[in-house]
Order: C-alpha cells, then sequence, then structure tokens
C-alpha cells in the first residue's frame, strides 16, 4: 500500500470511528427521549427510539377526523412556514394509501439507499420528505395492504430514514383514528398533535374523538386549526361563509383545547398544490400560519 492508500485507509478509519462514536451517541440519547417520553404519558408504553443517525427535537403529528379537510395541505404551510423562519424541517408522510405531500412539493426523487438506511429527498427549499409515493415505480399506483403492513411501513420510516438533525418532523396521518394514527402515537415520541378541522364537519364529534384518543395515548394537542373557513369574493373582499358559520373555535373551547386559527379556500393555494409548488404561498394567510407556528415554539423547549 503506498502513502495515498495508507492515508486514505487512514481518513476511513477515522471516519468510520467518527461517525460510531456520534452513532453511539445519539442512540444514548434518542432511547433517553423514548423512554421519557413513555414515562410522561402515563402510559408505560416505551417509544421506538429513532435511527443512530437522527437528532429531531420536535415531533409534531398532523390529524383530521375526516378525510379531505385539507390536513395534508396544512401540514405541507406548516412546514413552510417553519423552514423560511430558519428552522431544519422533515415531513414523514404516514398517510400511506393516500400519500399527497410529494406531489404538493413537487418531489419525485427516490430516497438514496446506503448502508445505514434511506436518505429522503429535498425539496426545493430543503424540507427532508418521505413518502411511500417516493418508494413506487409509478405515482399512481394503488398501495393494497392491511393494517400491520401500514403500521410497520410507518414505524420503518422513523427507525430506517435518516433524517439528521431536525427541529421540526411533521407527520402527516391518515383521516379518522385507525391503524396508522394509533402506530404513530403508540411507537413514535409524537410531542404533540395539530386537529385539522372544517365547518362542514360534525365538528364537535370529530374533534372530541380524535381529542378522546389523543388522551388516552397521552400525547397532548396543540390545538385546533378550522381550513375551508370562508371564501373571500375576489370583486368585493366580502367574506363568504360557503359550509357555514365556522364552529372550530367554540368546538376548541369545549373540549379545552388551542384555537389555533383558521384558513380561507384560496384558489391560488390549490393551484400551487396541484403544481407541486407550495413552497411558493405567499399571501396574508401564511402570516397566520406563521402564528400557529409561534405556538409550535413554545415546544422548543430544548
Ligand atoms: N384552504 C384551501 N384552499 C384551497 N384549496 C385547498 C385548501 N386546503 C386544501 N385544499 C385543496 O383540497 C384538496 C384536499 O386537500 P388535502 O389533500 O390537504 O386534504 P386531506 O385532508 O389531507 O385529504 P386526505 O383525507 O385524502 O388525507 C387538495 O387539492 C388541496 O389543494
Amino acid at each position: 500500500m503506498d502513502i495515498v492508500g495508507i492515508v486514505n485507509y487512514a481518513r476511513k478509519i477515522k471516519l468510520k470511528l467518527g461517525r460510531v462514536f456520534i452513532m453511539e451517541q445519539n442512540k444514548i440519547e434518542n432511547t433517553q427521549k423514548s423512554r421519557e417520553k413513555a414515562a410522561d404519558t402515563g402510559t408505560g408504553i416505551e417509544k421506538i427510539p429513532a435511527s443512530e443517525l437522527n437528532r429531531i427535537k420536535n415531533v409534531i403529528a398532523i390529524m383530521s377526523g375526516k378525510g379531505g379537510v385539507g390536513k395534508s395541505t396544512i401540514t405541507g404551510l406548516m412546514a413552510v412556514s417553519l423552514q423560511r423562519k430558519g428552522y431544519k424541517v422533515g415531513i414523514l408522510d404516514a398517510d400511506i394509501t393516500g400519500p399527497s405531500i410529494p406531489r404538493m412539493f413537487g418531489v419525485k426523487k427516490r430516497p438514496e439507499n446506503i448502508e445505514f438506511g434511506l436518505i429522503p429527498p429535498e425539496s426545493s427549499t430543503g424540507i427532508r420528505i418521505m413518502s411511500l409515493n417516493l418508494l413506487l415505480d409509478n405515482e399512481d399506483d394503488p398501495v393494497i395492504w392491511r393494517g400491520p403492513l401500514i403500521a410497520s411501513a410507518v414505524k420503518q420510516f422513523w427507525t430506517d430514514v435518516i433524517w439528521g438533525d431536525l427541529d421540526f418532523l411533521l407527520i402527516d396521518l391518515p383521516p379518522g383514528t385507525g391503524d396508522a394514527p394509533l402506530t404513530v402515537m403508540q411507537s413514535l415520541p409524537v410531542d404533540a398533535l395539530v386537529i385539522v378541522s372544517s365547518p362542514q364537519d360534525l365538528v364537535m364529534m370529530v374533534v372530541k374523538k380524535a381529542i378522546k384518543m389523543s388522551r388516552i395515548m397521552g400525547v397532548p394537542v396543540l390545538g385546533l386549526v378550522e381550513n375551508y373557513s370562508y371564501l373571500v369574493c375576489p370583486k368585493c373582499g366580502e367574506k363568504i361563509r360557503i359550509f357555514g358559520e365556522s364552529r372550530g373555535k367554540e368546538a376548541a373551547e369545549q373540549v379545552q383545547i388551542p384555537y389555533l386559527g383558521s384558513l380561507p379556500i384560496d384558489y391560488k393555494l390549490a393551484e400551487l398544490c396541484d403544481r407541486g409548488e407550495i413552497e411558493m404561498y405567499d399571501s396574508d394567510e401564511i402570516k397566520r400560519i406563521e402564528d400557529w407556528v409561534k405556538d409550535l415554539e413554545r415546544l422548543n423547549k430544548k
């Protein structure tokens, strides 16, 4: 072996030693965090530690009682807002059978498979995204899986994905209180839930179900967001309440959770989502989302 070979070999060993050391450190921290979380929740259910290569400060899951209320859009907007404020953000798309996050961000690249796990692709502004859709040959291939397989995919997105250092990992849950939300709340160290509803929902019943589930699982609720609250008439600026009067604030008060705010129906937002350009969305509404983010920041104690 010549000198270059020796130097390279030494470099490799050093790198490997450094990496092993960091991994060991993270493993201890992640296991500790999982145990503390189990103790905090009082459920005694120990959470699965993240991959040793990950340091994730806050895990926020976004939930809705009913499909189509805009939960994925709200997840996307929250990620955009946090990223704009300088945080490192990732989105775990746990909506296994109806994933829409990659399309909204225009991300098509497959995750890179390396020795230690999967590296998630990044959006144009650097949001790390992991979704089952990115692993399919065609984005319109259906995923026809039963509950246990879905639960196992969600867990692997936590254990086998190299998220690296993140301030916030946002988890887009499928609607309802089925297998995937249960797996996430039971197995992942979720710090808080955001519940999304819309005015036409049977708001109280649906919100109460989601809150009851979170209480049973010992996961705190950050607050309620109402989507599709109104439409601003482009001619006169009047707020038209297409789905009836907003009931989000009242519902949140009744179940004693914070009301984070409302979002209007905005065709520009829908267009950008369809084009994979949600990161270009900029309007008064995004400022309101920054206020919700302030609430999230209260959780960012580390
Ligand atoms: N405030 C809004 N203004 C305009 N369009 C919106 C708004 N919120 C969501 N949409 C659009 O409504 C559709 C459904 O939204 P989204 O996929 O976020 O719902 P979801 O609750 O996550 O659905 P699912 O139940 O399938 O998970 C999308 O096309 C999205 O672009």
